[in-house]
């Protein structure tokens, strides 16, 4: 059937409907208003049963390539919206892309928003490397908390580059991420001793608050040089927690009036806007009083050999210089960044190493070889390099639970985009990776929902997979110019964790709370019940000085 044909032979109808509903002259306001509304919803409902993609792909959108894209209608006006608001979209996502026959590519609709997404690596690879899908789509709650002036949603254009060369040179260069190492092993130190106390006191740990407490802690010296003490009662440090968490939940929120514009005048849940408005000035004021701090300490950043984030910022010139707003928008981005994904991929794959003990112990005996002349007692950056088995656990983690398992921020379509297989993304669509889906397929990955971190090593007849956005079987950090520029900082943190936690404790199920893979999909997906474990020390009293 010729849906076009169709669909233009059946729009005339509503230029005859005033005739048909015979409208006299006379008639009151609420007759006009019914009328108005019978139009309306005329008018959507022909563009939703036109549309493979629901009601935001009216006009034939999804026809502009000589394949057209397949996907559910959806229901009028909202389109998938019920489908997606709640639970775990990549995980709908996927069972949709299979009951449509549309794993390469998928249509849909988010209210008046038009989304692609795909579950195919060659479609991925040629969206995340486009040009012309350099630009994200901001949520209203990242544009109220400054992230559209910030590296992650600006969109495509010379500041963005700037920042991102900036970012790429002082924060990011394998030297500096090397430099941030020390900091990094201090903050394990100081977890191990803490998880070493927790289980001799109360008999278990709950390792996400110690993850959580070492994550914010290496980047806010990485980043502004200082280091709280978050166990204990510091001001300043409380209310940093306070707005990282305030600040996750707000953009991790589904929105509604992102999609359905009109709505925001109506209903707002979960006070998105009034939240947003309220966490901004609190925001600015602690980053600006730490640049204050930095700018009374100026001349010292001239001969400082060590020098954080912020040092940097004030160092630019010319061109580079940023205002104050602009340097509060980046360095809360990056402590925004950087806490989160590396906590919650450490805790994902310390559950999955507490299921498989034969791994843990595999991966324990690798790390004892290497250290048998340590005498420092903790792993070091050096001997994580030595440990193959180590980054192939990793690397099976990020394959079985990606952080973001839609790559975490969309990409925007700044032009109609031809594929290779015939299709066409029109301008202004919004387009996804399903990254889960590609991780979980059979016909990429043996035994898709099985932990075998020996699937990525070579020398157990394994495959070497680059994580790092060069091989889209496999590519949690995304790819392209707009890839993670954080991925080398991140692995190296969960890499040294994940060895110091297992090289001084052996981890063992707690029988009273075992542990439960269910994930929870917020700004990244996390482990839905925190890991509660029993931490058993494998030597006695060194990590507790
Ligand atoms: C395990 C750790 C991490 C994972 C899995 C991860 C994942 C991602 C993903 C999937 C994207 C989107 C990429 C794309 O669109 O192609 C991204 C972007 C980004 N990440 Fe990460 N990330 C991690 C750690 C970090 C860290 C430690 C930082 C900084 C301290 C960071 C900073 C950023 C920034 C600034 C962007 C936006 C880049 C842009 O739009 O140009 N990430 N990350």
């Amino acid at each position: 059937m010729d849906f076009t044909t169709s669909c233009e032979d059946t729009k005339w109808w509503m230029f005859i409907l005033p005739t048909l509903l015979e409208i006299p002259r006379s008639c009151d306001a609420n007759l006009l208003l019914l009328f108005i509304f019978i139009l309306f919803l005329g008018y959507g409902l022909l563009n939703w049963a036109c549309s493979a993609g629901g009601p935001a792909w009216k006009n034939d959108r999804h026809r502009m390539g000589r394949v057209p894209i397949p996907g559910p209608n959806g229901l009028p006006f909202f389109g998938s919206l019920f489908s997606l608001s709640s639970g775990l979209a990549h995980r709908t996502l996927a069972r949709m892309s299979l009951s449509h026959a549309a794993s390469q590519l998928m249509a849909f609709s988010l209210g008046s928003t038009p989304v692609v997404v795909t579950n195919d690596t060659h479609i991925a690879r040629e969206i995340l490397t486009s040009p012309h899908f350099a630009s994200r789509p901001i949520k209203e709650s990242a544009k109220q908390l400054m992230f559209s002036r910030a590296i992650g949603f600006a969109p495509d254009g010379s500041h963005w580059r700037m920042l991102r060369r900036i970012a790429s040179t002082h924060l990011f260069a394998p030297k500096r991420v090397l430099a941030h190492q020390g900091v990094c092993r201090l903050e394990c130190a100081a977890m191990l001793s803490a998880i070493g106390e927790e289980q001799s006191l109360k008999g278990f740990v709950q390792l996400r608050k110690h993850l959580q407490a070492a994550s914010l802690n290496s980047i806010m010296e990485i980043v502004f040089g200082k280091r709280y003490n978050t166990t204990k009662h510091d001001n300043e440090a409380k209310e940093l927690n306070e707005l990282v968490r305030e600040g996750f939940e707000l953009l991790g929120a589904f929105n509604w009036s992102d999609h359905l514009p009109w709505l925001k005048y109506f209903y707002d849940p979960f006070c998105i806007q009034a939240r947003c408005a309220a966490l901004v000035p609190r925001v600015k004021k602690l980053v600006k009083e730490i640049i204050k701090e930095h700018r009374s300490e100026e001349d010292q950043y001239k001969v400082k050999d060590n020098l954080d984030f912020v040092d940097i910022l004030l160092s630019l010139e010319g061109e580079e210089k940023l205002d104050e707003d602009d340097m509060v928008a980046v360095l809360w981005e990056m402590i925004f960044r950087g806490t989160d994904t590396t906590a919650l991929l450490t805790e994902w794959t310390m559950a999955e190493l507490i299921l498989n003990p034969n791994v843990q112990s595999k991966l324990h005996c690798e790390l004892q070889n290497i250290v048998q002349n340590n005498s420092c007692g903790l792993i070091t950056d050096a001997d994580v390099a030595k440990s193959p088995y180590l980054e192939a656990v990793v690397k099976e983690t990020l394959r079985l639970h990606p952080p973001g398992p839609l790559l975490s921020w969309a990409r925007l379509s700044t032009a109609d985009v031809p594929l290779s297989n015939g299709m066409v993304i029109p301008t202004n669509t919004t387009a996804m990776v399903n990254m889960w889906a590609i991780t979980h397929n059979p016909r990429i990955w043996e035994d898709p929902f099985v932990f075998r971190p020996e699937r990525f090593l070579e020398s157990a007849g394994g495959i070497n997979v680059d994580v790092r956005g060069s091989d889209l079987r496999l590519a949690p950090f995304g790819a392209g110019r707009r890839v993670c520029p954080g991925k080398n900082l991140g692995l190296a943190s969960v890499s040294l964790w994940v060895a110091n936690l297992v090289h001084s404790f052996e981890w063992i199920e707690n029988g009273a709370r075992l542990v439960d893979l269910s994930e929870e999909l917020k700004l990244s997906c996390e482990m839905k019940k925190p890991l509660s474990s029993m931490a058993i020390p494998r030597a006695k009293g060194f990590f507790l000085d």
